[in-house]
């Protein structure tokens, strides 16, 4: 059997599930059909379902299936997305917000997306605009990755608060998690990392009852072995998905390539 036809493999680690794909584009379209098949039955019970979507390289093949599948009630979704840097420009080639417009409510038509605007005068105020929006809608999925530092969002370790009181808020990103948006292609260099962001805290993430995790890629390797391997802890922010129970964690061969055989056997 070639790689590529090769079925995936499913574990469950902790209360979450974890499907390893053969490859980025396999773990993408799965992701996307799971998200497909939850929103088709919310749709049912719902006027109107709230959607958190990530943004990043590891949403490039989610995003792309999403917006081609002819099933999804986008006329019934309010979207948002969990992170936005402060004082960058909507245009710029990092943006989140540019990101989104580009890949996705740009293809669809939604029934209401609320930006994080990054640029407004008053930045915390816009967060905690932002956080209350959200609570109103009361989000039913979640789409998420994880950094190479293992932040949900812009939380990142160690200072990620798993019972953080606020449900968004403005950080101070780190040197490591600016130099990790440089490398993975979104700024020229570091200097122009913005320093801060408004961001979704973890406990607003982990509400949502239905959490859709893509990893992919090789440069995740480590991280997942460490999200799924190590203790649950805010040094790796990302291993309290464990707890999670409707959460699904799409890898592809590549990012699970560390992970230890003993998981791999179960
Ligand atoms: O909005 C986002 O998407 C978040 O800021 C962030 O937590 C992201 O999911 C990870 O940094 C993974 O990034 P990649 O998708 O680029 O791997």
């Amino acid at each position: 059997m070639t790689e590529a036809s090769s079925p995936a493999k499913y574990y469950q680690v902790g209360t979450a599930t974890v499907e390893v794909h053969p490859n980025r584009y396999a773990a993408g379209a799965a992701a996307a059909q799971a998200a497909s098949k939850a929103l088709i039955e919310l749709a049912k019970a719902h006027n109107s379902i709230g959607v958190i979507f990530a943004t990043g390289a590891s949403q490039f093949e989610i995003l792309n299936e999403l917006t081609r599948l002819t099933d999804i009630p986008w006329d019934q979704i309010h979207g948002f997305h969990m992170d936005e840097y402060v004082n960058l420009p909507a245009d710029h080639p990092a943006s989140f917000r540019r990101y989104l417009r580009e890949r996705l409510t740009g293809k669809v038509r939604m029934k209401e997306f609320s930006e994080i605007d990054g640029n407004s005068p008053d930045p915390e105020q816009t967060s905690q605009n932002y956080a209350a929006k959200l609570r109103l809608a009361d989000p039913q999925v979640c789409f998420l990755g994880i950094g190479e530092n293992g932040h949900l969002a812009f939380n990142d370790p160690p200072v990620a608060d798993f019972t953080d009181p606020l449900d968004a808020k403005i950080v101070v990103l780190d040197a490591l998690c600016r130099q990790q948006q440089m490398a993975e292609g979104w700024f020229p260099n570091v200097e122009q990392v913005p320093a801060r962001a408004i961001t979704l805290t973890i406990p607003t993430l982990l509400r949502v009852p239905k959490l859709i995790v893509s990893v992919p890629g090789i440069r995740k390797a480590m991280i997942v072995r460490r999200a799924l391997e190590e203790a649950i802890s805010t040094e790796c922010p990302a291993t309290i998905l464990r707890t999670r129970p409707d959460t699904t964690i799409y890898l592809d061969l590549e990012s699970a390539s560390e992970l230890d055989d003993v998981l791999l056997s179960r």
